[in-house]
C-alpha cells in the first residue's frame, strides 16, 4: 500500500479552479447520477463550524460507500496528516490490519477530530485516481465519493467533490485532462513534472540538477510502478538439488498463519516429488500430459516452468482433486498453461488420444514409501491391495504410453519403495512393449540417486548420516519458483524414464 495514490494536489486546484470558475455557469449543478435504491443510514451529527467537540454516535452499516473508499480515506488520513507508514498500515497489531474498519468507523463514524477541508482533498484524490488511473466506471466512482464526502464530512462536501469528480469525468471523455505542459523555466517546468509524475517539486528539482531531466522522469516512472520484493526467509538452507527449492526448519507454521498457502505465495511439496519434475524437465512451449495429475503436486510445478508457453493436459478420475488442481492453478496463476481432463485415463486413451513428447504417469500406489508422512496408512494397506495396484499400475502404464508420441519420453514414478510396484513393473511393461527402451535418467538427477539401471531412486536409509539429505525427513522445504513453495519431509520415489524409438 506505498503508493496510495499518485495524482499530486496541483492537478486537483486545476481542475477545482475550473470546475468553480465555472459554477456560475449553469453546466456546474451538481450532477444528475444514475440513481440507485438505497438507505442512507448514516447517521453522524453534523457540524459545519469546525467544533472539535462534536457529539459523538455510532454509526449504523452504510451500504452506500464501498469498505475500500471508506478504508483508502481513512489510510490516506493516517498516512498524511497522521504521520503512519504506509507500509505498515496492513501490519497487525498496529491498529490496522485486521481492524481496519475499526478504524474506518473511529474516524469516520465517531469523529475522533474534525475533519476538515484537507479530508476533503483525500477524498478527491481517491476519486481522481480511481477515474484517471485505474479507469473505473466514471459515475460508481463519483456517486459513492459524493456518499462518502458527505458522511465523513457535510452534506455540501458533496456537492463539491460532484462537481469536480463530474468535471473531471468529462474532460478525460474528452480526452482534454488539464495536465500541465513541461515549460518555461526550471521551476515551473519542474512544478509540472512533480504534477504529472507525483513527486515532491524539490525533489524533482534536485535529481533535475544531478540526473537530468530525462532521467528525472525515468526515475520518477520507476517509483510509481509496481514495486517487486525480495523476501528474507527465516533460516534456511538452499536445496542442493532444486535451484527453486528451500529447507526451513521453522516457520512453516508461520507462512501457513500468514496466508501464504492460501494465496498461493506458497505450496507444500517434497523435494523429491521436485526431482521427478525434473526428470520431466518441461520446456517453453512443450506439451506435457500429466497421466494421474491430481492434487496437482507435480502438474503445478511443471506449468510454472513453461513461462506461460505450452501446455499440461492434466487428466484425473478423480473429479474433486481435480477440482483442487484447478483452483491451485489459478492462485499459482498457471491456469493459462493447464488444462485438467477428467477421465479414466484407461477409457481417455480408447481411439485417438492426444499425443505428446512427455508424459508422466505419476501412479496410484500403496505409499510404502511415505509411510513416516502418513501415519494411517500402513494400518490401512494388506497385501491384497498391492495385487490391485500392480494390475492398476499395468492398466494405466499400457494406456499412458498410447499418449507417447515416437521419440517421446514416459515417466513413471511412484511414492512406493517396493520393487513389485516399481523396477518389476518396468520390466513387465518393456516385455510388452519392445518399442520402449530404458533411458538413464542422469543427465536429470545428481548422481546418488541414480540406480545401477539408470532409474531414480531416492532413499533416505541409503544416504549417509552426515549427509544434509537425511535432514530431508524431519525438515521442510520450500522453493522459490512462482512465489514460494513449502516442502514437508521426504518421500522415496523410484523414477524410470523410458523412451520409445
Ligand atoms: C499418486 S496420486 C497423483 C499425485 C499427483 N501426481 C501429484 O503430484 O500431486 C495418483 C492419482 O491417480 C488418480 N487415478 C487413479 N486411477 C486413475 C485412473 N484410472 N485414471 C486417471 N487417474 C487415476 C487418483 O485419483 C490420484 O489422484
Amino acid at each position: 500500500m506505498a503508493k496510495v495514490v499518485y495524482m499530486s494536489l496541483p492537478f486537483l486546484s486545476e481542475l477545482h479552479k475550473t470546475t468553480t470558475s465555472s459554477s456560475s455557469s449553469s453546466s456546474s449543478k451538481p450532477l444528475k447520477l444514475p440513481h440507485r435504491t438505497r438507505t442512507t443510514n448514516i447517521s453522524i451529527s453534523s457540524s459545519t463550524n469546525g467544533s472539535a467537540n462534536r457529539s459523538v454516535k455510532p454509526q449504523k452499516f452504510n451500504s452506500d460507500i464501498s469498505p475500500h473508499r471508506a478504508v483508502s480515506a481513512v489510510r490516506l488520513m493516517r498516512i498524511e496528516l497522521g504521520g503512519a507508514f504506509a507500509d505498515l498500515l496492513n501490519e497487525k497489531g498496529k491498529g490496522s490490519g485486521e481492524n481496519e474498519m475499526g478504524y474506518v468507523q473511529r474516524t469516520l463514524g465517531f469523529r475522533t477530530r474534525e475533519l476538515n477541508n484537507q479530508d476533503l482533498r483525500l477524498i478527491l484524490r481517491i476519486g481522481v485516481f480511481e477515474i484517471v488511473k485505474l479507469d473505473m466506471p466514471p459515475y460508481a466512482v463519483v456517486d459513492e465519493n459524493v456518499q462518502l464526502a458527505k458522511a465523513a464530512l457535510r452534506p455540501g462536501a458533496g456537492n463539491m467533490v460532484n462537481g469536480i469528480l463530474r468535471k473531471l469525468v468529462v474532460l478525460k471523455e474528452k480526452e482534454m485532462l488539464p495536465l500541465p505542459k513541461v515549460e518555461g523555466n526550471d521551476r515551473s517546468q519542474a512544478r509540472a513534472l512533480a504534477t504529472l509524475y507525483s513527486h515532491p517539486v524539490w525533489i524533482v528539482r534536485r535529481w533535475t540538477k544531478y540526473l537530468g531531466q530525462e532521467e528525472t522522469i525515468k526515475l520518477m516512472i520507476w517509483n510509481n510502478s509496481e514495486p517487486s520484493f525480495s523476501l528474507r526467509l527465516v533460516p534456511h538452507k538452499l536445496s542442493l538439488h532444486l535451484d527453486d527449492f528451500v529447507r526451513i526448519k521453522t516457520g512453516l507454521q508461520t507462512i501457513i498463519h500468514a496466508g501464504l498457502l492460501k494465496k498461493g505465495l506458497c505450496s507444500v511439496q517434497d523435494e523429491s516429488a521436485g526431482l521427478v519434475v525434473s526428470i520431466v524437465d518441461p520446456q517453453p512451449g512443450d506439451t506435457i500430459v500429466d497421466c494421474c495429475a491430481a492434487p496437482g503436486g507435480k502438474t503445478l510445478y511443471m506449468a510454472s516452468h513453461l513461462s506461460g508457453q505450452g501446455m499440461v493436459y492434466a487428466v484425473d478420475i478423480n473429479s474433486g482433486r481435480l477440482r483442487i488442481l484447478k483452483e491451485t492453478a489459478k492462485l499459482h496463476q498457471v491456469d493459462g498453461v493447464v488444462t485438467t481432463v477428467h477421465a479414466d485415463l484407461r477409457i481417455l486413451t480408447d481411439g485417438e488420444p492426444l499425443k505428446s513428447n512427455k508424459v508422466l504417469l505419476d501412479a496410484p500406489c500403496s505409499g510404502l514409501g511415505v509411510l513416516s508422512k502418513r501415519a494411517d496408512l500402513r494400518w490401512n494397506r494388506d497385501l491384497a491391495d498391492m495385487e490391485q495396484l500392480k494390475n492398476l499400475q499395468d492398466e494405466l502404464l499400457d494406456a499412458a504410453s498410447t499418449l507417447v508420441k515416437p521419440g517421446g519420453v514416459l515417466v513413471y514414478s511412484t511414492c512406493s519403495i517396493d520393487p513389485e510396484e516399481n523396477d518389476e513393473r518396468v520390466a513387465a511393461f518393456l516385455v510388452r512393449h519392445p518399442d520402449f527402451h530404458i533411458d538413464p535418467v542422469d543427465r536429470y538427477v545428481p548422481p546418488d540417486f541414480v540406480t545401477p539401471n539408470g532409474f531414480y531412486f531416492s532413499n533416505p536409509q541409503a544416504i549417509p548420516e552426515d549427509d544434509e539429505l537425511m535432514k530431508l525427513k524431519t525438515s521442510t522445504y520450500v522453493t522459490l519458483a512462482f512465489g514460494i513453495k513449502v516442502f514437508c519431509s521426504s518421500i522415496e520415489v523410484l523414477e524410470v524414464l523410458c523412451s520409445a524409438d
